[in-house]
């Protein structure tokens, strides 16, 4: 039987699967199959897919059906550089107005409502778009876009257009790291696949370990053949990131869940549960 995982095609997941041994893993029954994260949110919470990463907020809606593997996540501490507000007014000005979300996330639209209504306190009225920037402003003040979307419209983005490190505002009103994806698995197959688990999870780890090690440098070349981009947006891109998952993560995605159930965006989250290779689960 395989083991269906997942993987955030974008370039912020990569330092977790960009060694991972794919032929052995494939002879294992592992497939992988690349998605935005909305795909992958779904596809988990359908079963189609077993573990992988998803939408930190998509745990939150699962809770009971999911466990979170340890030390893995896509985090900022700080500026994310990845996922931005754009908007033709500065954000103080957003009341009342009319702002379009990428369809392809879960965790920063959650984010932004949290950002503008407790934060900030403005009501806005949101519609949900595919990621096209353009298309988003046609008829919008403001959209949020995710990923290698938002890197790509910041290249080409106009000097007047004023945009919004969501990373950046989270962490100036709470003091914490944001964490926008983890790593997760269906609780309904931990029984049965405790051990494909633990393998994946020790190649998850050592990507992350080599990655830091060789400064992400092997990396960013192959992310430069697709993408463009100077070396050194790379990699600062890559030092803002984290792909931790500390006590510090947990904090804050404690408050992020908080946040989202006192706008009534979710159901509380009482415990964040932690795979382990030894106790199979335990909780924080
Ligand atoms: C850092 C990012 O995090 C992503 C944001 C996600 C979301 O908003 O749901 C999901 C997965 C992450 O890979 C990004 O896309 O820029």
């Amino acid at each position: 039987m395989s083991l269906v995982v997942g993987e955030i095609s974008y370039t912020n997941m990569l330092p977790l699967y960009y060694y991972l041994d794919r032929d052995y893993l494939n002879r294992l029954g592992c497939m992988f199959v690349p998605q935005i994260p909305a795909q992958l949110n779904e596809a988990m919470s359908k079963g189609i897919i077993d573990v992988g990463g998803i939408s930190s907020f998509s745990y939150g809606e699962h809770v009971d059906q999911y466990t979170i593997l340890p030390n893995l996540s896509v985090s900022s501490p700080k500026s994310v550089g990845s996922i931005f507000l754009f908007s033709k007014v500065p954000i103080t000005r957003l009341d009342g107005k009319k702002i379009a979300l990428t369809s392809s996330s879960a965790t920063s639209v959650n984010l932004l409502k949290i950002i503008l209504q407790t934060f900030y306190q403005m009501d806005v009225t949101y519609t949900v778009m595919e990621p096209n920037f353009n298309e988003m402003l046609k008829e919008h003040d403001a959209c949020l876009l995710i990923g290698d979307d938002a890197i790509l419209t910041l290249w080409g983005l106009a000097p007047d257009m004023h945009r919004y490190d969501l990373g950046q505002i989270w962490f100036e009103f709470t003091k914490l790291p944001m964490t926008y994806a983890v790593l997760a698995v269906r609780n309904d197959i931990l029984q049965r696949e405790n051990e494909r688990i633990g393998i994946l999870f020790d190649g998850f780890v050592s990507s992350k370990k080599k990655c830091i090690e060789n400064n992400y440098e092997e990396m960013i070349s192959s992310i430069r053949k697709e993408f463009n981009g100077s070396k050194s947006f790379w990699e600062d891109y890559f030092q803002g990131l984290n792909h931790d998952l500390s006590e510090r993560h947990i904090e804050g995605l404690y408050l992020f869940y908080d946040k989202a159930t006192e706008l009534g965006l979710l159901k509380k989250v009482n415990t964040i549960s932690l795979w382990s290779a030894l106790d199979r689960c335990h909780s924080i």
